[in-house]
């Protein structure tokens, strides 16, 4: 098996050569940025959210991706039935639990669609990934008030209980499964400043899942990416709109050179 960072370039090339569909449910504030950064990926990212067709867009999709940052009933009801059919059809779910921990409705609803269909990838801020894990955590509507590796401990109940990825991103971004853990270390400050960066590394973990059925690695590979691409945009200039831009334009020129200079992971 081709090994880090080789395996991450591997997985780049599949996306920009098969451009796999990957289908977002996803929140009203994000669906423009995250749909960008699949393509400038080199995925096909389509946002469709209606109970009416939510079924039928699983089944020719790739991979499926959901995010309840600005979830309602109708949202909800779009969620159960594509979990479900991407489960049925042995396609890989996404979840990105935004805001967890701070409603009720949030919730009850995240443990209901754990519940319905198991996530092969869970990705949130630390925050989430301890609220999703029943811990009693803080948060400050979406954004996290704990450090990532304050949640290493509830990712990893969280993993035993889905058996899938769970990835805590922050600082250092955590990607556990059962004993496994991976590490990245790239990324910048920076890119909690501009909106949807965390829903970008969730979307990207579709397009990751979508060509490599090893999710652990696929997420790892996501978070590595997400990470350099963010790193390469704030080198171009030290602020947030610049930083939305520049980031899609790194991850369209991203090169397997690039990627082998900067990575920084550590396995456990
Ligand atoms: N302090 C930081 N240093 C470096 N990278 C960071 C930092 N905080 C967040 N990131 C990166 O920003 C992206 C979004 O993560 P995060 O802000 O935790 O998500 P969310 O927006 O869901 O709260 C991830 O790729 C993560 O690695
Ligand atoms: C601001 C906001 N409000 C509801 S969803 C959302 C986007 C959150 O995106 P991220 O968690 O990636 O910062
Ligand atoms: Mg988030």
């Amino acid at each position: 098996m081709i090994q880090y960072p080789q395996s991450i370039w591997a997985d780049v090339e599949r996306i920009r050569v098969q451009a796999p569909l990957v289908h977002n449910i996803t929140n009203f504030v994000v669906m423009n940025n995250t749909a960008n950064a699949l393509l400038a990926l080199g995925a096909s990212p389509a946002m469709v959210h209606a109970p009416e067709e939510v079924e039928d867009f699983v089944a020719i999709s790739s991979a499926l991706v959901v995010n309840i940052g600005t979830l309602d009933a109708t949202f909800v009801a779009g969620m159960r039935l594509a979990m479900q059919k991407a489960k049925a059809l042995g396609k890989p779910v996404i979840f990105d639990p935004v805001g967890v921990g701070a409603t009720a409705y949030r919730n009850q609803v995240s443990a209901e669609l754990l519940a319905l269909a198991a996530p092969d990838v869970i990705r949130g801020n630390a925050s989430e990934i301890m609220a999703l894990a029943g811990l009693n955590a803080q948060t400050k509507g979406v954004d996290s008030l704990y450090g990532s590796e304050a949640a290493v401990d509830a990712a990893r109940r969280l993993s035993a209980l889905t058996g899938g990825v769970v990835v805590i991103s922050g600082e250092n971004d955590y990607i556990i499964q059962g004993e496994k853990t991976a590490t990245i270390g790239n990324g910048h400050p920076l890119m909690t400043k501009v909106t949807g960066m965390g829903c970008t590394a969730t979307a990207l973990t579709g397009a990751f899942a979508a060509v490599n059925p090893d999710y652990f690695q696929a997420a790892t590979h996501a978070m590595a990416v997400m990470g350099i691409a963010g790193e390469l945009a704030v080198e171009k200039k030290l602020a947030p709109g610049s930083l939305q831009l520049n980031f899609l334009d790194a991850l369209y020129e991203l090169t397997e050179d690039t990627i082998t200079t900067r990575l920084q992971l550590t396995q456990a």
